[in-house]
């Protein structure tokens, strides 16, 4: 659905310019879900904007929806959905006014606008809402209708840029259900920008990480904390820990053992199975644990661990840094 190939962007400006995105190059499967993970600055909205003709890009090519970014952006804006992180509606219009008024652009038939309007708002949870002001709308209600308003032409493609940023947990959740929903009823594939890890964990089937205006890393967000961490597991003992602590190091999913009074820390490669077979080697070395815990590796070590810096380190580049 998306076929990026050596995309990049340069800013130019009275000091020589900022390489925003630096040959970028990736596919997004029909009916994916994929994230735009990196830090402020990093290049996603400069990259956004690209796929969704709003920039032009400095060299490289893309294909959105089958159509050629470059020879053919109206077909490929006509399939396309784009949700700035700022939405553009009218503050004094009422919600379903909006909405219709966003079918009629389209060319859609007065009939069509409203029947289409009417169906988005209920899918989006809008209908108590339909004649209120935008103004009065509260901030997750607002993205709601955001999004709502990019799918009104039906796009095979929607972009979303910052979807949740400064919303609370409550409505963020709320929006992560609405956008599996549209994947899930229409087959809508989604493009995301974020700089929220818990975002891309919860929400994408697949994560591409870009620092510095480069993709850094691409793959499910399982696969990236697997490849990249270790399990930690502590296991709180009644008592017999350096014995526990020989036989475990014997497993071949651990990596080390750290022994503190009646305290076993196991760094460990990541198995399903590995909880029952250090249970079983406990038992075994007669040792009864009072408290077993497994932390897995988040999205944050990933980004600390590819980039060297943690992911809310801002970091705008300079042409040539
Ligand atoms: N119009 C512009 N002129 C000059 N530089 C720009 C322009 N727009 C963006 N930049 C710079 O390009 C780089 C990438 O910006 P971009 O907005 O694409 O990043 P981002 O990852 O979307 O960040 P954010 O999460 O803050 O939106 C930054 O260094 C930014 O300052």
């Amino acid at each position: 659905m998306i076929e990026a190939k050596d995309l990049s962007k340069t800013y130019r400006n009275k000091k020589g310019g900022v390489e925003a995105v630096s040959g970028v190059s990736f596919h997004v499967a029909p009916g994916e879900i994929v994230g735009f993970l990196g830090q402020n600055g990093a290049g996603k909205t400069t990259t956004l904007r690209m796929l969704t003709t709003l920039l032009q890009p400095t060299s490289g090519n893309a294909r959105v929806a089958g159509c050629d970014l470059r020879a053919d952006p109206q077909g490929v804006r006509r399939k396309i959905g784009y949700v700035a992180q700022s939405g553009g509606t009218s503050p004094a219009a009422s919600v379903r006014s909006e909405m219709i008024l966003q079918g009629r652009l389209y060319q859609m038939s007065q009939a069509d606008a409203v029947r289409r309007a009417d169906q988005l708002l209920e899918e989006f949870d809008l209908t108590g809402l339909a004649e209120r002001p935008t103004i009065t709308l509260s901030g997750g209600q607002r993205r709601r209708l955001d999004i709502a308003l990019g799918l009104v032409h039906e796009p095979e493609v929607l972009f979303l840029d910052e979807p949740s940023a400064a919303l609370d947990p409550q409505s963020r959740s709320m929006l992560w259900d609405h956008v599996r929903e549209v994947r899930e009823k229409h087959g809508t594939t989604v493009f995301l920008s974020t700089h929220y890890l818990d975002e891309a964990d919860a929400l994408c089937d697949r994560v591409l990480i870009i620092d510095r205006g480069r993709i850094v890393a691409e793959d499910s967000p399982t696969s990236l904390k697997q490849q990249l961490g270790h399990d930690i597991v502590t296991m709180e003992l009644v008592s017999g820990a350096d014995r526990a602590g020989v036989a475990l190091a014997e497993h071949p999913a651990v990596r080390d053992v750290q022994v503190d009074g009646e305290t076993l820390r196991l760094t460990v490669e990541h198995n399903d199975r590995m909880l029952l077979e250090f249970l079983r080697t406990l038992d075994s070395a007669d040792v009864e644990p009072t408290s077993i815990q497994v932390v897995r590796p988040t999205l944050d070590d990933v980004f600390l661990s590819l980039t060297g810096r943690p992911l809310d380190a801002a970091a705008p580049q300079p042409l040539g840094a």
